[in-house]
């Protein structure tokens, strides 16, 4: 069954290269002789170029590898040309070493006289491209060959031509476990085709990029084989997060401010109040019941003018040692957010007593920076104290004592790195955002566009989650990171051009608040 995804209503299980390939192997075991699951990947996507095609007499180009992702465009090219497409197929880098089913493919497509040469420039007049080049069975740690390269450059120059291109399981370079591509070598696709099964890197790092609108054909095998042979690698998150929660939560009638929950946020030093007062407004947006602002640095009377609600919160009842002081630990902390330097004074106390702490920005930054710091961090879990770290890739890469590059080159296993050595959960922010924790398996956020890459939108996030997590107290953290992550994503979702300002923000989350169900 074809499959239009994004938004999706619910979660989607991810298989990298290897779960796919297990999945594969169990599906053509299944498949019998009489219907060769290429032959079912090639009708998907010749259905699928049929549906998307623009009117013309044009060309269909077909650019097909020396493998079985070769072997599916070759069978989509029979199938188009006996439905009277005119197609034309180049087979780049074709070896005597092809995989069966690609060798049975290309002499079924050759016997039915689909035009086949070697051509890597898009024939004239073409009004569409399947990009058959590479799929699971990229080499990651091989540059493709000039050729196929040219070929990428030929099916990436026919964006400005407006034909648009399909890649089958995955765009030619984009590396299906990571979402990373080699040297900067890959397809730019407009429509991505997933075979059998969604992959983990067609939705984080590069791949929401490439993928352009995505579509899966399990190939009937979930109608064959219900029970997939391997545990999933990660969990594309749907709205389901979203609306599982809102029914089971929101709150009843009886409600009142202290059974809410309170938040605290510990940030805002001298220039940057305003990424403190972001968190607040989220935090009391989300339904935190009252939320206290403590400001680094010199205190202003008013926390937030524009929100009266928001109250003022002193700094020496953090420091301060004596019990009486010690109410603000029942409070959900979101701590760092625009900290400045200023939040190193407080991190210690933060880390050794807060209950539940939401680590942002600079105090990510501190923990970095201060091995002391970072021990503290380590014992958290075991003194049963909480903690949802929120880096973006910088700041995940200072923590791991890397570079942006290498956690981009490999998010989920960055987000999990982190999660393992600090013993918390984590959400490791970006296109596609990465929640991860320890024991838990990886989950990618859905949700979101280019409009939340705006200056206050992480300050968003962090409030936000707290202002959830104060109203559940005993929630698991990770169910919460990945639920403020696809709320964050789904608010940004109306914003189809420019900028998402983030103070705009806070109040399309709040727009996105349901009644509760009444019984
Ligand atoms: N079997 C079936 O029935 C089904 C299969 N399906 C389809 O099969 C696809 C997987 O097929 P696959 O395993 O043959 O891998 P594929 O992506 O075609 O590439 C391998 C070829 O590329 C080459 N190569 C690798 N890296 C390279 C590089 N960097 N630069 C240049 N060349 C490079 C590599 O060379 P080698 O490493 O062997 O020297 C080899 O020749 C999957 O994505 C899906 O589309 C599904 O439809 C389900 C049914
Ligand atoms: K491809």
């Amino acid at each position: 069954m074809l499959i239009k995804l994004l938004p999706t209503p619910k979660s989607w299980p991810l298989y990298g290269a290897a779960s796919s390939r297990s999945i594969e192997a169990a599906a053509l075991a299944a498949a019998g002789p009489a219907s060769s699951l290429m032959e079912r990947a090639g009708l998907a996507a010749a259905r699928l170029t049929l549906a998307l095609a623009p009117a013309g007499s044009g060309p269909i180009w077909i650019v097909c590898g020396p493998g079985n992702n070769g072997g599916d465009g070759l069978v989509a090219a029979r199938l188009l040309h006996r439905h009277g497409l005119k197609v034309q197929v180049s087979l780049l880098a074709a070896s005597s070493a092809a995989p069966a089913d690609a060798a049975a493919a290309l002499a079924a497509a050759r016997q039915a006289g689909v035009p086949i040469n070697n051509s890597v420039l898009a024939p004239a007049g073409v009004r569409m491209a399947l990009d058959a080049l590479l799929g699971l069975g990229l080499n990651p740690d091989r540059a493709p060959n000039p050729e196929m390269a040219a070929a990428f450059k030929s099916l990436n120059a026919l964006n400005a031509l407006r034909a648009s291109v399909l890649a089958l399981d995955l765009p030619s370079g984009l590396q299906s476990d990571s979402g990373s591509v080699q040297g900067g070598l890959a397809v730019q696709a407009q429509h991505t085709l997933a075979l059998l099964a969604l992959k983990p890197g067609m939705f984080t790092a590069q791949g929401r990029t490439l993928c352009g609108q995505i579509w899966l054909d399990d190939l009937n095998n979930s109608a064959d084989r219900p029970a997939t042979p391997r545990p999933a690698d990660a969990l594309l998150l749907g709205a389901d997060c979203l609306t599982n929660w809102q029914v089971q939560n929101s709150p009843r009638h009886g409600a009142h401010k202290g059974s809410q929950g309170d938040v605290l946020v510990v940030g805002g030093a001298a220039g940057m109040r305003g990424a403190a007062r972001l968190a607040a407004r989220a935090a009391l947006a989300a339904g935190a019941g009252r939320v206290y602002v403590c400001m680094l640095g010199t205190q202003a009377d008013d926390v937030d003018p524009q929100r009266p609600e928001l109250m003022r919160f002193d700094s020496t009842h953090i420091t301060a040692t004596d019990a009486a002081n010690a109410d603000w630990l029942q409070k959900v902390i979101v701590g760092g957010c625009g900290g400045g330097q200023e939040i190193g004074a407080f991190l210690a106390a933060l880390l050794t007593q807060a209950r539940r702490l939401v680590l942002d920005a600079d105090g990510l930054n501190a923990v970095a920076a201060q091995v002391s710091l970072r021990a503290l961090l380590k014992k958290r879990q075991a003194s049963c104290l909480a903690t949802i770290l929120t880096p973006h890739p910088l700041e995940a890469a200072r923590l791991l004592g890397s570079s942006a590059a290498a956690v981009q080159a490999d998010r989920l296993s960055a987000a999990q790195a982190l999660a393992d050595e600090f013993s918390c959960q984590v959400i490791l922010k970006g296109s596609g955002s990465i929640i991860a924790g320890p024991q838990q398996r990886l989950a990618i956020n859905s949700s979101g566009n280019a409009a939340l890459a705006t200056a206050g939108s992480g300050d968003v996030l962090a409030g936000w989650l707290g202002g959830l997590w104060a109203q559940q107290n005993d929630a698991d953290p990770f169910d919460l990171a990945c639920l403020a992550c696809y709320w964050h994503g789904a608010a940004a979702e109306a914003q189809t051009a420019g900028p998402m300002r983030a103070a705009d923000l806070v109040e399309r989350m709040h727009a996105l608040h349901r009644p509760a169900p009444t019984i």
